[in-house]
Order: structure tokens, then sequence, then C-alpha cells
């Protein structure tokens, strides 16, 4: 594997070796692309990228053999466009659920092209639970044998396309299986690979329909268009150094050639490996938002199988109603604090890029749907949703140590860091903390890892302190608008004490949008109902009444 990062143009320094580019930390790489001062005409551009301007301050990063010309993001923020140029407008994004089937895709084209004004760039994921199946065939392949891959061979079918497109995908991803099977193991390196072939597939298969029925699209492959990531196998984060490379692409792309992009979701490229990354499970809606903000479009759409963000899961209660309005706070709470309906860390680019999100029903476009912006009106909101967590696994520290000892909070955590376990809700005072442990970080580790790991934190920890491990907990995220906390709180202790459940950690956390309850997982789904009907579903209240919005507000 060959890596190198060097500068364009006529005064391009010797290329960094390998070995040199797999010592920076990110942050470097980043300090070092917009701290250069080297001003060098962009004539070394990858063939199928055309160049911005011709004094472009470009560096390059070169994994095994391909290139990808990192820009200077001033020279992004303000790209040129000439006169009659239309640039891209919004991103549409359409989880599994909506490319389901051939039928599916025959109508997410027809939605998009519903929209002739726009001039989007598509990201898809695989079709309808790809995803799950692709790891239950590699997890077969280790315990039985090969299983076989054919089920997308109807789809292409069906659409008219051409099956040779996908066939040597096909083929490929059956060595893989056959290779695990061989193995008998499947790393989390080698799951990433597997499940890429479902978004590589899907993609390939629409962008043919569009070009068929004569829409002109182009094919993408995220990894291959600047979608650098930590090399966290299953959950990868995205790096800076993606905003600017992917722009460039799609953009460059567009300028030269109008076609709609169709882009791979939840896939990148591993920064120091090279190898494809996932985003962790339902990360296509942060691959939206990514392209959303690089490109500083106007708008990021996910369209998906319910009418936006509700007030709950709706597999918990299908009374859950839409929220028409969320700030990219809220959304990130919701989102974090376990709705499946959003990748946890699809919010951030999209805030930090200040481009409105709007969740929308593939099934039901008439349907609003959720809009998701910086600011809303919060005068009159309290509660607008309400977010379960399961499985959490809980820890009460208590210092072994008399009141006053300063420290003990930093060494708890540096405990934490050092083994590099993430913290979701924690509960202080000055000689105990309760916390809660983040699911994700965790439980995407083998589950022989996770006892070491839980095992090793508590052996640590009880050097400095006496430690309650506590398993099978929930979080019960409220969220909304914690300055009527007390209206809150009062409201949902009252629904709790009522059904007899005691909450064994409270959190208000400094996001000002989410008060966190820990109940036990058992007594979880019943509080959630609960809830949901004192806080929704009664019309005029005690204590509250329905808003306009949906979301509940007091009656003074
Ligand atoms: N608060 C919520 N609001 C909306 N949907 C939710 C919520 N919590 C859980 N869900 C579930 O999330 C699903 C949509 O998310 P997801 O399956 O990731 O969609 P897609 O695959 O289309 O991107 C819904 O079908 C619903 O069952
Ligand atoms: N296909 C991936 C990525 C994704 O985002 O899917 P969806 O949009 O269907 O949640 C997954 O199942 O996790």
């Amino acid at each position: 594997m060959e890596v190198a990062l060097q500068y364009c143009g006529p005064k391009t320094p010797s290329p960094v070796s390998s070995r040199s580019f797999c010592q920076y930390q990110p942050p470097s790489l980043q300090r070092l692309r917009f701290a250069s001062s080297v001003s060098s005409s962009s004539t070394a551009f990858h063939p199928s990228v055309k160049p911005l301007s011709c004094t472009t301050r470009v560096l390059r990063v070169t994994c095994e053999g391909r290139a990808v010309d990192v820009l200077e993001k001033s020279q992004l923020e303000n790209p040129t466009f000439g006169e009659n140029e239309k640039q891209l407008s919004c991103v549409m994004k359409f989880g599994g659920s909506s490319v389901a089937s051939a039928e599916r895709m025959r109508e997410v084209a027809d939605l998009i092209l519903s929209f002739p004004e726009e001039r989007p760039v598509i990201v898809l994921s695989a079709m309808g639970k790809t995803t799950n199946k692709l790891l239950l065939a590699g997890e077969k392949a280790v315990s039985c044998g090969i299983t076989n891959v054919s089920s997308i061979d109807e789809t292409v079918d069906e659409l008219g396309v051409d099956r040779s497109m996908i066939a040597t995908y096909l083929e490929e991803l059956e060595q893989l299986l056959k290779g695990i099977a061989m193995m008998k193991e499947l790393t989390l390196r080698t799951k990433d690979y597997l499940v890429s072939f479902g978004e590589c597939m899907s993609t390939r298969i629409f962008a043919a329909y569009l070009n068929k029925i004569g829409v002109k699209a182009r094919q993408y492959d995220a990894f291959e268009i600047g979608f650098i990531t930590t090399d966290d196998f299953t959950n990868a984060d995205i790096m800076e150094a993606t905003y600017p490379a992917v722009a460039k692409w799609l953009h460059s792309d567009w300028i030269s050639d109008p076609a709609i992009p169709i882009v791979t979701g939840f896939l990148g490229k591993g920064w120091r490996s090279c190898a494809v990354t996932t985003l962790g499970r339902g990360g296509s809606d942060l691959t939206a938002t990514t392209i959303g903000k690089a490109l500083g479009l106007r708008e990021i759409q996910v369209w998906k199988d319910v009418d936006g963000v509700l007030t709950c899961d709706p597999n918990i209660y299908p009374r859950a109603e839409p929220v028409p309005y969320l700030t990219f706070d809220e959304a990130a709470e919701l989102a974090y604090f376990g709705a499946q309906v959003l990748h946890p860390q699809s919010m951030r680019p999209a805030r930090e890029g200040d481009v409105p999100v709007r969740v929308k029903n593939s099934y039901n476009p008439k349907a609003p749907g959720t809009l998701i912006t910086r600011t809303r009106d919060m005068t009159k909101a309290v509660l607008t949703s309400i977010v379960l967590k399961r499985n959490v696994t809980m820890l009460d520290i208590v210092s072994t140590r008399m009141l006053g000892q300063f420290g003990f909070l930093a060494k708890v955590f540096s405990i934490f860091e050092d083994l590099g376990i993430s913290v979701d809700v924690v509960a202080t005072s000055e000689v105990s903390i309760s916390l809660t442990l983040d699911p994700s970080k965790l439980w995407s580790r083998e589950l022989i890892q996770q006892a070491s790991e839980l095992d090793h934190v508590v052996e640590e920890l009880e050097k400095i302190a006496v430690v309650n491990l506590l398993q099978h907990r929930s979080i019960i995220s409220l969220i909304g608008n914690v300055q009527r906390s007390s209206l809150i709180l009062e409201k949902a202790f009252h629904v709790l004490r009522t059904n007899g459940v005691n909450v064994q950690m409270i959190s208000q956390g400094a996001s000002k949008v989410n008060i966190s309850l820990i109940v036990n997982d058992d007594e979880a789904e019943q509080c959630v109902r609960a809830l949901h009907q004192a806080f929704f579903e009664s019309n005029i209240s005690e204590m509250g009444c329905k808003s306009e919005n949906g979301s509940v507000s007091s009656l003074s």
C-alpha cells in the first residue's frame, strides 16, 4: 500500500513518504493544509477533475495510486461559476426502506423528477435489509460455509438494466464469502468491506435505471471521491479533509459535464489503512449532511418511511406524531440518545454548515415532514420528543477518600480516556459519580472484548473508588425546552410514580434540550408510552396543553 501527500504545481516539494503521512494526526493534517502559503498553479489534477481556477493551492493525498486533491477552504466557499452555470442545489438521501425493490426505485426516480427545479445530489443506502443480510451471510460463511447472493439479480432484471454492471460485484462478493469461510474469521475491517457491496450495487443499479429512462446520472463510490475517515471500522468518523475533497470532486464533474450524482451512503476510506470503512449503522444520513455542508447546498432532505421525526419511536408507541420543527441541537440529542430515524453524528455537518435538514416520507411525499434548522421559536415549546436507548451499562463510582478531595473526577475520566470508552450520561457529587457508557461505541466491539473491557474499567476504577456495575438499564431522554425543566420534571415524575417506576439517575446536560432519566430496561417501554400519553395526548391536562406545532406548552 502506498500513501503519499504532496503539494501540486510547479513548486511541488518532494512527496511526504507513506511513513511520515501515517505519523500525522488529523489536526496536523488540517493545519498543514490550511497554514500552507505555497501558491501554485493547479496543473496536476486527477484526470477526471477540472481545476476551479488557475491559481489554486492544492494538497494531494494519494492512496493506492489514486489521488484526492484537497483544496484550500476559501476556494470552495466561493467557487466560480460561469454566467449560465447552475449549482447543485440540494441533497436527497433515500434510505434502505425507500429503495427496497425495483418498484420502489421507479417511484423514487419519479419523486426526484417531480422536483424539476432542483439539481440534487442523490445519496442512496443499500436496498431494504441488504446490510443485515450481508452481515448474516458473513456470519454464516464463518460458521457453516458460503451462502448465495442472488436476490439483487432480480431487481436488476425487473428494472431492465444491464446485469453485467453488477455481475462483477456479485462474483467478487462470492469470492469474499469464500475467503471468510476459509479463514473462519470475520474482522471488523472485512465486515465493512462486505457490507459496502450493498451501497455499491444499489447506486449502480439506480444510476443505470435513471440513464435508461433518459435522465443523465453518474454513480460515485464515496470512498473514491474524498470521504476520508478515521480507521474505526464499523464506526468511522468523517475527517475534515473530506469536505473540500468531496466538494471539489462533485462540483468539478458537475461543471464539466452535468449529470445527477448518485453517491453511496454509509461508506468512506480509512485515512491510514486506505480500506473501505463504514460510518456506523444508518450512516447514509451522515453522508448526506457531509455533502450538504461540503457543497454549501440550500437544503438536505432525508427521505424515510415515516412522516418525519416523530414524538417517539412508532415501534414502541404507534400513536407517535410528526414533529414539524426541530433545532439542530434538539435533533442531535434525539439522534445521539437513540432515535433510529437519524444517525447520531448526522446533525454535526448540517449545524456547522448551517444547512437546513428536512426529514420526509418517500411513501407519503405530501406530508410536510420535519424541518431542522439552527433556531426556532421556543417560547411555547416544552417537550418535543421522547427517546429510548436500551441495553445501557451504568456505573456507580464512590470515592474511597474523604470529602474535599480534588482531582477525583479527573482521575475517573482519565481511566475512560485511557481505555478509549465513551461516556454518555453523567451525574456527580464531590465524592461520587454515576455514569452510563455509550453502547454504540462499546457494543460495536466483539462480545468477549466487551466483557474484558468492562472488567478492566472496573479493575482500574477500584484503585480509587468503590464501584457498582449495573447492566440492562435504559436511558429515557426528554428532548425539549429545558428552560421549562421544572414543568417537565414535575409532570414526568408524576407519571413515573403512578406507574411505580423508580428513576435511578437523572441528568440535565448543558445542551439545554435534554433531560435524561435512567430506568431498568424491562420498565422502559411502558414508561415511554405513559410519558407520551401524558405529554402529547392530554389536550388540556393539569399542567400542559398542546401547542400549534404539536409540542406541549404550559397553560401559564
Ligand atoms: N422518533 C422517531 N421518529 C421517527 N422514526 C423513528 C423514531 N424512532 C425510531 N424511528 C424508526 O426509524 C425508522 C426510520 O429510520 P431508518 O430505518 O434509519 O430509515 P431509512 O432506512 O429510510 O434511512 C422509522 O421507520 C421508525 O421505525
Ligand atoms: N445500509 C446501511 C446504511 C444506512 O444508512 O442505511 P439506512 O439509510 O437504510 O438506515 C445500514 O443499513 O445501516
